[in-house]
């Protein structure tokens, strides 16, 4: 069988120097191109490449996914910085591509995936939630996409089951004190040196809480994910978001 034909972009990045050995190791995959900021796009064509995974900056995404989809190059997505207005955009372009397949993961590991599930699940059954993720300082955006993702699922399930919204007498607050409200749902951002990729959710009713933790400890902990989706992005045309979609979680 012959093997997928794979780039990586942001090879030189953190997640993106991983996932270039990831590739290099994989029996089915073949690593014909290793780009970084300022290298040309064309590389992508002129390689044969036949699924880029995306791995760079909320401002390059856009830009290299449009090359992408205009080639009918499919791409596993784990940039971060993903708005409506930018996912519509993406549909736009891949109307005009069909075959073409595009999964953006928020988090590409198992255990944070498995995180935003429990979340959702759990998240009509308590009066307060609250997501807290906390990550390595040289990280750019905040919130942090999983934190985002998971807020929003939580904030969907909460709305499904018709919840009330939540406690909170604060009359006074710092700005930032209370985090960022997305969709209703606080989410606070910690940056720490030591840290790599981590997030708490936590779920307050009548006298008990439950707290949902998971940490990535290691860019190792995305790596399955990444191949997972470069194996299944090539029988999936259209937009996936979020890696449980590749997955049998029920
Ligand atoms: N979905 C997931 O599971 C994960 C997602 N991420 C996300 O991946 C992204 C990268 O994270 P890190 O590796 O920590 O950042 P990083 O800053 O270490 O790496 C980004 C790399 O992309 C390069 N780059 C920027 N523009 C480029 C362009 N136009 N073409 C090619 N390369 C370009 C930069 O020079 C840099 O080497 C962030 O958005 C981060 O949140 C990170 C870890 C896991
Ligand atoms: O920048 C990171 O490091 C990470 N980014 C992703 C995010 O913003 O959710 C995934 C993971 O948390 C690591």
């Amino acid at each position: 069988m012959s093997k997928l034909r794979v780039a990586v972009l942001g090879a030189k990045g953190r997640i993106g120097s991983e996932a270039v050995r990831a590739v290099e190791a994989a029996d089915d995959m073949e690593l014909v191109a290793a780009l970084g900021r300022g290298d040309q796009l064309e590389t992508l064509t002129e390689s044969g490449a036949q699924v880029v995974v995306e791995l760079t900056t909320p401002a390059s995404v856009m830009d290299n996914l449009d090359f992408c989809i205009r080639h009918g190059i499919h791409a596993v997505v784990g940039t971060t910085g993903w708005s409506d207005e930018r996912l519509a955009q993406l549909n736009t372009w891949l109307s005009g591509s069909p075959e073409t397949g595009v999964l953006i993961a928020p988090n590409f590991s198992i255990g944070a995936v498995l995180t935003m599930k429990f979340a959702e699940q759990a998240a009509r059954y308590f009066e307060s939630v609250e997501v807290v993720e906390l990550h390595h300082p040289n990280k750019v955006d905040a919130p942090s996409g999983t934190a985002t993702r998971t807020a929003q699922l939580i904030a969907d399930a909460r709305r499904k089951a018709g919840c009330a919204p939540q406690p909170d007498a604060t009359a006074t607050a710092l700005d930032g004190a209370r985090g960022a409200d997305v969709d209703g749902v606080p989410v606070h951002a910690i940056r720490l040196r030591g840290l790599l990729a981590h997030q708490e959710v936590l779920l307050g009713g009548e006298g008990e809480t439950l707290t949902i933790r998971h940490d990535s400890l290691h860019h190792s902990s995305f790596m399955p994910g990444i191949l997972l989706g470069v194996r299944r992005v090539v029988t999936t045309p259209g937009l996936t978001f979020g890696l449980e979609n590749f997955l049998d979680l029920n």
